[in-house]
């Protein structure tokens, strides 16, 4: 069995935005490009957690469902997604960059969710469960509360 490994070659990584490293846009990608093609390393429940959950690794850790040989039900495992994959950060609001898992090739494979201009970050949602806190959030909030501050100072 093989799996086609793509790969864009217009991307770059800064390495200090204010989430850390990040994957930027070198020039315009598509709608609908395929950014990434990334292998996994599907951990045991046991790994997961003993070692990995109690680690840095719990932040590159993606929910993997894997059918279990004995009973044949589908359990929830944690996969480490290797290279690019690992590098894209999270947007709960303006998030340009889809994921699917291909459970039987072991990747995760990305692409573009609409056009992306040079400069861009490329930004994938990570649900609903963050393990930090999302520097989006934090500047909605702060936003949120000057414009409180504003009207709580207009008399009215
Ligand atoms: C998969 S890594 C992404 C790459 C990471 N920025 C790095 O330098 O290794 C996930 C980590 O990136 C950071 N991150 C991603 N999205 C973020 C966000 N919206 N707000 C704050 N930190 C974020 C968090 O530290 C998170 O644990």
């Amino acid at each position: 069995m093989s799996v086609p490994l793509q790969r864009i070659d217009c991307l770059k990584l800064i390495l200090d935005t204010p989430k850390g490293r990040g994957v930027f846009a070198a020039k315009r990608i598509e709608a609908g490009t395929i950014i990434d093609t990334a292998p996994v390393i599907i951990l045991t429940v046991e790994e997961f957690d003993k070692y990995i959950q109690h680690s840095k690794l719990l932040n590159y850790s993606y929910n993997w469902p894997k059918r279990c040989r004995s009973s044949g039900k589908s359990v929830m495992h944690q996969a480490i997604v290797l290279g690019l994959g690992s590098m894209f950060n999270h947007s709960s609001i303006r998030q340009n960059v889809g994921w699917k898992r291909n459970l039987g090739a072991e990747v995760v494979v990305y692409s573009t969710l609409r056009d992306i201009e040079e400069g861009e970050e490329l930004l994938i949602s990570y649900g609903a469960c963050l393990t930090f806190e999302d520097v989006e959030a934090k500047q909605a909030r702060s936003d949120d509360e000057d414009g409180q501050d504003i009207l709580s100072r207009i008399d009215v």
